[in-house]
C-alpha cells in the first residue's frame, strides 16, 4: 500500500476549495426579523435614512442654545431676579415635533424630557437637577463655578451636551450589515431600527454526514470486544448546528466497498455536501478515497494535508457537489471539519468566523511529524493576561478537545512556538 502521497498545505487545500466551490448556488429565503437570529444575511444591506431621525434629547432637562446661554453666564446681565436664567417658552411632549416659531434663541429654554424631539434652534440639554426654577424664570447657577467667581464659569455645557445628533446612529447610504454575515440579537436591533420586518437569508446547506467502520456501535449499544461507540456523526453535527448549517442526515456505513458506492452514489443527489468520517486513510478497508476516486467529476481534487491532526484528509467534487473525507480519529475529523467545511460553506454565501484571543504560552510546543499542528490549550486567566496551557493528548482521543478551550496552530516554517510567546488561540 502506498502511502498518502503529497501532503498538500492548508492554504493550497483552501484555495482549491475556492477555485473549485466559488459561488455556489444559493437558495434565499425571507424570515420575519424575530426568527432571523443566528442566520445569515443574503444580501448587503444600506440605511435609507439617518437614524435617529432628529436629534434627540438623553435626559429629562431643558433645551437651551449653549451660545445664549453662555452670553448669560459670563456676561452677568439679566440678573434681575439674581441668577442666570431663561424664560422657560414650552414643553416638548414625547413623539411629536414642537413647532417653535419666532422664538427669542437670546432668552428661551424648552423642557424636553428624555428621547424627546430637540426643537430648531437648541443645541443642548441642561439636566433638570442642574437648574432651579424661580419667577417663570429657568436659573442655571449651578452651572457657574462655586466659589462665586462669576468671571470663571464653570459652564461645562458644549453644542451637543445630553444629545444624541440625528443620524448619529447610522447615516443615509451606510452599508450597515454585510451579505454572509451571521446575524446577531443586535443586528436585528440595528434592522428592526430601519424597519425592516423581514429580512433574507441564505437557506443553510444541507449536510449528509456518513461514518464507517465495523468496529461502531450505537451511543446506546453494549460493548463487545473491539467495539466502539460512533461518536463522531454526533460531534460534527454539533459543529455544523453551532454555525447554523444542516439540517444534518447521520448514516453509519459497513467497511465495504458496495456499501460505501452505493451509499455515496445516492445520497450525493439528497443534499448539498457530502461528508465521510473514518476510512480515509491507507488500511486495507479505507475504500472511500477508491469509492470517491471514481465516482467524483475530476477524481480527488487531494487527498492527504500537511496538517495533524487531520493527515487522510480528502476533497473532490460530485455533480459539481463537494465531498470531503474526514479521517475517523474523533480530534483529526473536527479539526478537519473546522478548517475545511468553514471554508467551502464560505463558497456559499456564509461568512463562518472563528473566534480567537490572544494568549501566553506556557510550555513550548512543536510542528508534529513535520506537519503543521493543531495543538490543544485550555486558558487560564493569569495575573496580566491570558495563559495558554498546552494539553497533552492524541487524536484519538475525544477528551483531548473536550478539555480544550481552544487550539494553537504550530506553523511548520518555524517548526515549534516557544514557551512565554503571545499566541493566538482559536477557540473552540
Ligand atoms: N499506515 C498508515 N496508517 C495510518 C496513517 C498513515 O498515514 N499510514 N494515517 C493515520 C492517521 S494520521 C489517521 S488520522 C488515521 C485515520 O484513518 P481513517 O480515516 O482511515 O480512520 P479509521 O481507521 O476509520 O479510524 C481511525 C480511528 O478512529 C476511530 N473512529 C472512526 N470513526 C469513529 C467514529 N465515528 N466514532 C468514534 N471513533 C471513530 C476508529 O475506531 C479508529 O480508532 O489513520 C492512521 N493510520
Ligand atoms: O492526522 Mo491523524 O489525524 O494524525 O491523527
Amino acid at each position: 500500500m502506498k502511502p498518502i502521497r503529497p501532503l498538500i498545505e492548508i492554504d493550497d487545500a483552501r484555495a482549491l476549495i475556492r477555485q473549485h466551490f466559488s459561488e455556489r448556488p444559493v437558495k434565499k429565503e425571507r424570515v420575519p426579523l424575530f426568527e432571523a437570529l443566528g442566520r445569515y444575511l443574503a444580501m448587503d444591506l444600506n440605511a435609507d435614512q439617518d437614524m435617529p431621525p432628529f436629534d434627540k434629547s438623553t435626559v429629562d432637562g431643558y433645551a437651551v442654545n449653549t451660545s445664549m446661554l453662555h452670553r448669560k453666564l459670563t456676561s452677568g446681565e439679566n440678573l434681575s431676579n439674581g441668577c442666570p436664567s431663561l424664560r422657560l417658552v414650552g414643553e416638548v411632549v414625547m413623539g411629536t415635533e414642537v413647532a417653535i416659531e419666532e422664538v427669542d434663541l437670546e432668552d428661551s429654554c424648552i423642557y424636553i424630557p428624555t428621547g424627546g424631539f430637540l426643537p430648531k434652534g437648541f443645541d443642548a440639554v441642561v439636566k433638570l437637577e442642574e437648574i432651579e426654577q424661580k419667577d417663570g424664570r429657568i436659573c442655571f447657577e449651578n452651572l457657574m463655578n462655586q466659589s462665586g467667581d462669576k468671571s470663571m464659569p464653570v459652564f461645562q455645557l458644549q453644542p451637543g451636551t445630553n444629545v444624541i445628533r440625528k443620524g448619529e446612529d447610522v447615516q443615509a447610504g451606510d452599508k450597515i450589515i454585510k451579505r454572509g454575515r451571521r446575524l446577531t440579537r443586535y443586528d436585528l436591533g440595528v434592522l428592526g431600527m430601519l424597519g425592516f420586518k423581514e429580512v433574507e437569508v441564505i437557506v443553510p446547506p444541507s449536510l449528509s454526514i456518513a461514518t464507517t467502520g465495523d468496529e461502531l456501535v450505537d451511543i446506546d449499544a453494549p460493548l463487545s470486544p473491539g467495539k466502539i461507540r460512533d461518536i463522531n456523526g454526533t460531534v460534527l453535527a454539533g459543529i455544523a448546528r453551532e454555525w447554523g448549517l444542516g439540517p444534518v442526515k447521520l448514516t453509519r456505513l459497513e467497511d465495504t466497498y458496495e456499501a460505501v458506492e452505493s451509499y455515496v452514489k445516492s445520497e450525493i443527489d439528497q443534499c448539498d455536501i457530502l461528508i465521510t468520517s473514518g476510512g480515509s486513510s491507507v488500511g486495507k478497508k479505507d475504500y472511500i478515497p477508491a469509492v470517491v476516486q471514481s465516482l467524483s467529476d475530476h477524481g480527488l481534487l487531494f487527498h492527504g494535508m500537511n496538517i495533524k491532526p487531520g493527515k487522510p484528509i480528502g476533497v473532490a467534487a460530485m455533480k459539481g457537489k463537494p465531498v470531503v473525507l474526514l479521517p475517523g480519529n474523533p480530534v483529526s475529523t473536527v479539526v478537519g471539519f473546522i478548517v475545511l467545511v468553514s471554508e467551502l460553506v464560505n463558497q456559499f454565501g456564509f461568512d463562518i468566523q472563528h473566534p480567537f484571543c490572544y494568549a501566553e504560552l506556557m510550555e513550548t510546543i512543536g510542528a508534529e511529524d513535520g506537519r503543521t499542528t493543531y495543538h490543544m490549550v485550555r486558558l487560564t486567566e493569569g495575573e496580566e493576561k491570558m495563559e495558554a496551557a498546552p494539553l497533552r493528548g492524541k487524536s484519538g482521543l475525544i477528551t483531548y478537545i473536550a478539555n480544550a478551550d481552544g487550539y494553537v496552530v504550530v506553523p511548520l516554517e518555524t517548526g515549534e512556538v516557544k514557551a512565554g510567546s503571545r499566541v493566538k488561540v482559536f477557540l473552540l
